[in-house]
Formats: C-alpha cells, structure tokens, sequence
C-alpha cells in the first residue's frame, strides 16, 4: 500500500495538481501499519522461541527417563546431550523464528504479483509471475545439493562432542594410564574434522549467496524496469504505476533475504528436529502396561507372600517363577530360574562373573520384562503394576553412588523430599556418617558432588545407605555395595546396612565374606538359575 501510494504521489506530482494530501496521508498510514507489522511479527517470534524451547527441551528430557538406564553408552550420551541442548535451541529457534516467516516471504511474491495484476497491469502481473517459482527452486535445488556437506559437518561434530564427553568421563583413567597425549591427539583430529567440513560449507554458503543474490536481484530490477517502460510506452499504465510496479517487484526478491538465514538456521533446525524426533520415536524397554492401576496399601490377595510394609514392617516378598531372560537373540542369561524370598529375608546372591547376578537383579527393579515367566513383589506381577509402585518398593545400592552437584541436604532429600532436617541427621547416623557430618564444615549444607566436597568411595556408599533408609521402601536391593572400598569402609558400611536391614527384605550381590556371613541364605547363579549354597545358614522357618 505505501508503494503504490508513492506511485499516486509521482502521480500527482507529474500532473499539474501537485501532491493531494490525500494521497501522503495514505502513505503514511501504510507505512505505519507496515512498520506495526513488522515490530508485532519480531515480538511474537521471540516470545514464540521463548515458549517453544523448555517445552521441546522438557519432553527430551523426560523421554531419557522413560527409556530408563538400560543401554547407555557414552556414544548414546553424547549424542543425547547435543540433542538436549543445541538441537532443542536449534529445532526451536528454526520453528519459531524461522518457518513462519520463511513461509511468509514464499508467499509475499505471489501476493505481490495477484497485487500488480489487480491494481496496476493484469499483462505485467502475469509475466512476474514467472519469476515467482524460480526463488524457492533455486532454494530447493541449493538445498539438495548441500545437504552431503551440511550432514557431513553435522556427523564429524557430533563425533567431537561424544569424543569429548568420553575423555571427560574417563579423565582419571586417561591420566593414570599416561594416555592423556594419544587421546588428545584424537581429539585435535576430530576437531581439524570438523574445522575442515565447516569450512566447505560456509564456502559454499557463500558462493551460493553470491550468485543468488546477483543474478536474482540484477535480473529481477532490470526485468521490472524493463517491464515497466515498455507497459508505460505502450501507454498501458501511468508514470506513477511504472514507478509503483518497479517498487513493487523489489518485494518480490523478499526470500532472497531468507537465504542466508535458511543455510544457517534452517538446514540446521530441519537436521536437529529430525534428531529429536528420531530419539523421542525410541520405544523405552520397559513401559506401564495400559490400565495398571496401583495395589491398594492393605490389600490380602490370593498368592500374596507379605503385605507391604514400609516403616516398621516386616518387608516384602519377592518371587520368580519360570523366569527366562535373554539380551536380544544371544542365549538365555536366566532359564527357568523360580526363586522365592521371604518378608524379611537377608539374601545374599553369589555366583561367577556374567552369570546373571545383574541381570536378575535388573528384573526386581523392572529396568527389565522376563521374556517368559513372571517377576512379582508382595504377590503382585510386576507387569501388572505400574513401574512408580515396583520403584516405591525398594531402596538400591550399587556398586558406586551418584552424588549430584549440590548440598548433601539436597543429595539426601532426592530420596526423601519432604523429610525434616531431623530426619535427615537421623538417617545420616544410622548409615554411620555421625562422625563425618561433625567434620563437615557447613554440616547439611557442605556442598558435595562435582566441584564440592570429593567423599570417599566409602562415604558415599553410606550416603546411598541414608538414601535407601529415608525412602523407607520394605525391599533393600544391594549390588555390590562394598565392591569398591577397603577392609575399614566395609566394616562401617555393613553396619549401616545391617541396621538398614532391619525390617526389610534384602537381596545382596556381593563375592565378600564379610558379608556372605551376615545372610540367613546364600544362593548361587550358575546356568541360568539359582540354588541353594549347601552349608549355608537358613533361617527356620523362612524356607526357598
Ligand atoms: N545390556 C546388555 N546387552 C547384552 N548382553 C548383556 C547386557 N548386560 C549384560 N549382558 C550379558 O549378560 C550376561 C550376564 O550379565 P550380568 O551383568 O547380569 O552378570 P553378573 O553376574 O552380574 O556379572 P558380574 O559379577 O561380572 O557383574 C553376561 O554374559 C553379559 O555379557
């Protein structure tokens, strides 16, 4: 409008009535409203990318915790934490700030031509409107062409960002192993990778934004002018209508400007939405089945070993029956495995490496579905509970303990988060932290974990005991608790866990004495299955 309102005012100008204030008014209006649109189209993509990126991110989030611990590699890490981080900003920005206006700008040609047709010259229009396709084809066929490069330098810096994040993880072994100047040689290498595909395609980038831009803006102002002198000495339109179309024609090279834009922003945001889509299309190993609904609290049913019963109550029952498990089409790890351990139980579970120990141990959690057979907690079939319950029943100890950056206070109230400090301390002494907590500087509020205080392997062990005892869960699972401290820290941390036995049913993986001799029972995994330790001690009463 503010274009063929300057065309009325040429106009105007070149006939003997001078300029109408009519005609400058309009102008005005137009071009305010023009400059109205523009300020609303750049507020609303900014709020638009503000509200679309936490979303995308939160749902990437939470699909790494539906599809659970099972399978990580470092790899997988990688690549997910570039997902989660600048492929959501990338995917984002590409959907808020860039598909609506790229849209636009294809569209604005073809309203340009419907708008010369119509108020200028219905001939002129039709012929702009040949040029109208050639911009996005070009786009198109650019795009094709690029896109070996552009996935190229998205895979080599992918691989950068996994690689780096193993040599991070692994720091300590680099650095007892004197590995540290082979790994950074690798990583220099991968980084010159990405250097090297980066730079042939904003080579590229460039070349095509040369060409475009000249040969699209030369040929397109020149054919306008063209096209209007030619209109104007046929007598078919004014002065003021050629001046108009020439104005109005340079709209038409609006998605030019988009093209840079689409290398950078669009190319990379349609790659990363890809990605993400790819990642949150994985199905989790392990999900609700439909209509599991929670067991009532106090419910009897038929087949039932044990109520359940957190505080102060006796545990759970944990049962196998005809379990058989394999990882994909390898062999069976567990055949035919039954297993029946009483409330209140002390289990401890031996046996050679890679014979299931984990495994089963993974099935209890339900991190894993028996292909045959049936897993069941208290009496209930762990498929047909909903996978929040089977987590509420069992405080876990692994090999190594986690400790988040943050407080201790925050590190403990992830099991518990609505205990009281006094709680807190409580747990704390009965997994024989009293004495470090004394020592501690700020007490509760010490901060540990990354960049805090370093715990020993030992206080943490017993930091994974205060977590399982604030959680209050009737089942204990223990993997290994002791694998990795000395004689000293063992000593203390089975303490802890003698007393955090107390009442609960625990099932123990462990090779150590000290705690084998702490079971009511001993079993052992070979071939798939468990038996009885011949000799061990078993509780009257409390039979397999
Ligand atoms: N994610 C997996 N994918 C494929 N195979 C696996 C996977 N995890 C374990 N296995 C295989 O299953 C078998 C049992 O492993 P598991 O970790 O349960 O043994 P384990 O008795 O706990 O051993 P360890 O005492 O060494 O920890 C092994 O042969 C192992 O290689």
């Amino acid at each position: 409008a503010t274009y063929l309102a300057i065309g009325r005012g040429v106009e105007d100008i070149a006939s003997a009535r001078g300029l109408g204030a009519g005609t400058v008014a309009a102008g005005l209006l137009a071009a305010a409203a023009s400059a109205l649109c523009a300020h609303a189209s750049s507020r609303l993509t900014g709020r638009a990318q503000a509200e679309t990126e936490p979303g995308l991110r939160r749902s990437v989030v939470s699909h790494v915790f539906a599809l659970g611990p099972a399978e990580r590699t470092h790899e997988r890490t990688g690549r997910v934490v570039s997902s989660a981080t600048d492929g959501v900003e990338r995917s984002s920005a590409y959907s808020a700030t860039f598909l609506a206006p790229m849209i636009a700008s294809l569209l604005t040609p073809l309203l340009v031509v419907l708008l010369i047709a119509a108020a200028i010259d219905p001939l002129a229009g039709g012929l702009l409107a040949i040029s109208v396709p050639l911009v996005p084809a070009s786009i198109w066929a650019f795009q094709l062409a690029f896109r070996t490069v552009s996935s190229q330098y998205r895979g080599a810096s992918r691989a950068l960002a996994a690689q780096e994040l193993d040599a991070i993880q692994g720091l300590s072994a680099l650095s007892l192993l004197n590995a540290g100047g082979p790994m950074g040689r690798r990583l220099a290498q991968a980084a010159e990778d990405v250097r090297r595909h980066v730079m042939r395609y904003l080579a590229g980038n460039q070349l095509v934004l040369l060409v475009v831009d000249s040969v699209f803006s030369l040929g397109m102002i020149t054919g306008a002018v063209g096209l209007a002198a030619w209109r104007l000495d046929a007598g078919a339109i004014t002065v003021g209508q050629a001046v108009a179309l020439v104005l109005l024609s340079s709209i038409m090279l609006d998605p030019l400007d988009r093209i840079g834009q689409f290398f950078y922003i669009g190319m990379g945001g349609i790659a990363a939405t890809k990605e993400i889509r790819r990642f949150r299309a994985e199905a989790p190993a392990v999900v609700d089945a439909p209509g599991v609904e929670e067991p009532p609290d106090d419910e009897d049913a038929a087949g039932r070993t044990t109520g359940t019963a957190p505080s102060g109550g006796r545990g759970a029952g944990i049962r196998f029956e005809d379990v058989t498990f394999a990882y994909g089409d390898a062999s069976p790890v567990l055949r035919d495995l039954d297993m029946d351990i009483a409330p209140g139980q002390n289990i401890v579970l031996t046996g050679p490496s890679g014979a299931g120990k984990t495994t089963l141990a993974s099935l209890v959690q339900a991190t894993r579905r028996p292909d045959a057979g049936r897993v069941l907690i208290s009496g209930h079939d762990l498929t047909r509970v909903p996978l929040a319950w089977t987590r509420a029943q069992m405080g876990v100890v692994a090999q190594d303990t986690y400790l988040f950056t943050g407080t201790l206070r925050d590190n403990l109230l992830i099991a518990a988060p609505d205990a009281d400090d006094g709680r807190l301390l409580e747990a704390l002494r009965a997994a024989r932290l009293g004495e470090l907590l004394e020592r501690l500087p700020d007490g509760l509020d010490t901060r540990v974990g990354e960049r805090g205080l370093a715990l020993s392997g030992g206080e943490a062990q017993r930091v994974a005991i205060a977590r399982a005892l604030l959680k209050d869960a009737p089942i204990l699972l223990l993997d290994e608790p002791t694998a990795h401290v000395d004689l000293t820290s063992e000593g203390q941390i089975l303490d802890a866990l003698r007393e955090a036995a107390h009442g609960r049913t625990t099932l123990t993986i462990s090779h150590r004495q000290a705690t084998i001799e702490d079971a009511d029972r001993r079993l052992e995994m070979r071939g798939g299955r468990v038996e009885p330790v011949a000799g061990a001690t078993e509780t009257e009463g409390e039979q397999a």
